[in-house]
């Protein structure tokens, strides 16, 4: 790993980006963005929001219009060769030579960045992605998660300390999913700097520990996720009536609260950081209007409740 480390600095650093493709859309507007060492952020938006256009800008792969980023300290232009050597990416699509074997892709992957060969560091990166057994193997061979799995490989064989999963999850069955978030949480663990893409919010509410959102090529907002969930997220209360009302009672105008068309759901949402008094009142004003519930239910709002009411505002 490269001794440049300053545990304050971020370890990419992006000021001022914009992208203007050749037919003249501006697929990214002044974003500005830090990603710190050893976290992992999940870069969250719909489709051609512009992350894959902003990881490859980062990533040497696609120029900037204007705008700068750092990688671990190197400006990617004029420092380019320094600064891709601290980054392995890993796309989206499987992009290999199926009929070499694992262990040559891997170590072949590791000589482009000009680094001297390794077969330590080659054995460590295959056995922690458990691809040891198959090293002889010829990619072509390999189910679609192990196919996958050696693309991890490849971008790590250089030793980088910064890794980008572009929809690293896309397409794969729920168990390889599992499998890969382990994987990806082993790599923090070892002091990976990690930042992925995903269209699953189930996925950065599982593994990140920051988020940041894009729409239409500006990052409309970078949080912790807990802080996220805790400023953005609702809670609801459900009240499931013993008898319908045909409308909400003029007493309880004022509040949240919504009425179900049966009439036999009250719906109240506040926000999750309120305290409870909000709902004792309301319980208390049901009992004094003679309103009977027979089951009551409360329930959090998910990151992806949070993510649609972001990019459909
Ligand atoms: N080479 C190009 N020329 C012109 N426009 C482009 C080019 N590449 C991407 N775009 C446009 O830029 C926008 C952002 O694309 P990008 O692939 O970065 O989005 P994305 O967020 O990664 O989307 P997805 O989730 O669908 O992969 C889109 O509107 C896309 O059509």
């Amino acid at each position: 790993m490269p001794t440049w480390g300053n545990s304050v600095q971020p370890d990419i650093s992006v000021r001022n980006l914009n992208k203007v493709y050749a037919g003249g859309f501006q697929a990214l507007n002044n974003i500005n963005l830090d990603i710190r060492r050893g976290e992992i952020f999940a870069l969250l938006g719909p489709n051609g929001a512009g992350k894959t256009t902003l990881i490859s800008i980062i990533c040497g792969i696609v120029n900037a219009s204007s705008g700068t980023v750092l990688a671990a300290g190197h400006d990617i232009v004029r420092d380019y060769r320094a600064a891709r050597a601290t980054i392995g990416l890993v796309p989206q699509e499987l992009n290999t030579d199926a009929f070499e074997t694992v262990w040559d892709a891997v170590s072949f992957s590791r000589g482009l960045f000009g680094k001297a060969a390794n077969p330590a560091h080659i054995e460590k990166v295959l056995k922690d992605l458990s691809l040891w057994d198959k090293r002889n193997n010829r990619i072509m061979s390999l189910s679609g998660g192990m196919k996958r799995r050696v693309m991890i490989a490849k971008a790590l064989s250089h030793e980088p300390r910064i890794l980008f999963l572009d929809e690293p999850t896309a397409g794969v069955d729920v168990e390889l999913r599992r499998d890969m978030w382990d994987m990806v949480r082993g790599l923090r663990a070892n002091g990976v700097t990690i930042i992925l893409t995903t269209h699953y919010i189930e996925e950065a509410e599982e593994m990140a520990d920051r988020i940041g959102v894009i729409r239409q090529g500006e990052i409309i907002l970078v949080e912790g996720k807990e802080q996220l969930m805790a400023k953005l997220g609702k809670k609801e209360l459900r009240l499931l009536l013993q008898q319908p009302l045909s409308n909400i009672p003029n007493e309880l105008a004022e509040e949240p609260i919504e009425l179900s068309d049966d009439g036999f759901e009250l719906v109240y949402t506040f926000d999750s950081q309120q305290t409870q008094a909000g709902v004792a009142r309301l319980l208390r004003q049901l009992g004094e209007l003679g309103i009977d519930y027979r089951d009551l239910q409360t329930r959090e709002s998910s990151l992806e409740d949070i993510f649609v009411g972001l990019v459909h505002e």
